[in-house]
């Protein structure tokens, strides 16, 4: 099990970890989930004894990752959110360096990194520095998994990885929860949460939910629809501006906007909207997603 305890970080004036708390089963499939600067590398960094907090404490699978570091770098396997390995040394190469260092070899625990190996393993003699970023990231999850580890922390793994990749990626995660390994992955992506056991989100250096992905959509209320237009800018400032608008941002294609409590429904919406000479606009039902309740929890 994973416990971190009212862990905090300062960089200087920045407060990078403001007495975080979350716990993590084993063999569970965790996701920190938020945008660029909330934290989450902060936190990935106290946890595998990169760095020391400001104050709290942390616990993996019972060691502390300040005075037991030694016992929780042989147990983890940590795939930094930079690409981490050796961009000269073929691929073939950086496996035997990592393995190497954990005093195994690769033939000891090829079962394990077996599945995605194979997917690679054509380009063996190739520089690491020569792969595509798909490639480059399979490389990085076996180099993580080459000794066997407990936990697997991945911290962005799929940021700037096309959406196959991506998809592959979640589902190498998902079999390596079924071989009871514990997974803790970041992502600044709001659809990911959803192929996670449960989700941290976390902003601003604060975890605003821990839950399951389904009990925190459950959670969301408020009256909500989809708006599009070709013109979406002006259309996101027309919303804004409606007096009977709790939250409207942009994601994706459409904009989300969600009602105050007491409104007139769509129909005074849609006049309105006319009238801004907006009346061009597709409005339907919203169904709330996790950036609907990470927005609707970070506006407190
Ligand atoms: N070495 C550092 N020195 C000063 N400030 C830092 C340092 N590392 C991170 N920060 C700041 O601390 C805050 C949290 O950063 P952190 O990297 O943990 O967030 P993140 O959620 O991982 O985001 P990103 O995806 O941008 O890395 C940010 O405001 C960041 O600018």
């Amino acid at each position: 099990m994973i416990s971190v305890k009212n862990l905090s970080k300062n960089y200087g004036d920045t407060e990078a970890l403001k007495s975080v708390s979350l716990e993590v089963s084993e063999g569970e499939l965790f996701g920190l989930i938020g945008p660029d600067g909330a934290g989450k590398s902060t936190l990935f960094k106290i946890m595998v004894s990169l760095l020391l907090p400001d104050s709290g404490e942390a616990s993996i699978n019972g060691y502390d990752p300040v005075t037991q570091y030694r016992d929780v770098r042989q147990r983890i396997g940590y795939m930094p959110g930079k690409f981490s390995l050796y961009q000269d040394l073929s691929v073939e190469e950086n496996l035997s360096f990592f393995a190497s260092i954990f005093d195994t070899t690769i033939e000891e625990n090829y079962d394990l990194v077996k599945d995605i190996y194979v997917q690679i393993e054509p380009f063996r003699k190739r520089r690491a520095g020569a792969l595509s970023g798909g490639m480059k990231q399979k490389l990085a999850l076996c180099c993580a998994l080459i000794h066997k580890p407990e936990v697997l922390f991945l911290d962005e793994p799929t940021t700037g990885v096309d959406p196959v990749s991506r998809k592959e990626f979640w589902q190498m995660l998902k079999r390596l929860r079924a071989k009871g390994i514990s997974v803790i992955v970041s992502t600044p992506y709001m659809d990911e949460a959803e192929l996670c056991d449960r989700v941290a989100l976390i902003k601003d250096g604060k975890i605003l939910r821990v839950d399951t992905p389904a009990k925190i959509v459950e959670s969301f209320s408020g009256d909500m629809l989809f708006a599009k237009n070709l013109r979406m800018y002006p259309l996101l400032k027309a919303l804004r501006a409606y007096p009977e608008a709790r939250s409207v941002f942009s994601f994706g294609e459409r904009i989300h906007f969600v009602f105050k409590e007491q409104h007139s429904g769509e129909g005074k919406l849609a006049a309105y909207l006319a009238e801004a000479g907006l009346g061009d606009t597709e409005l339907s039902e919203g169904k709330p997603g996790i950036e609907d309740c990470f927005m609707a929890l970070s506006e407190g």
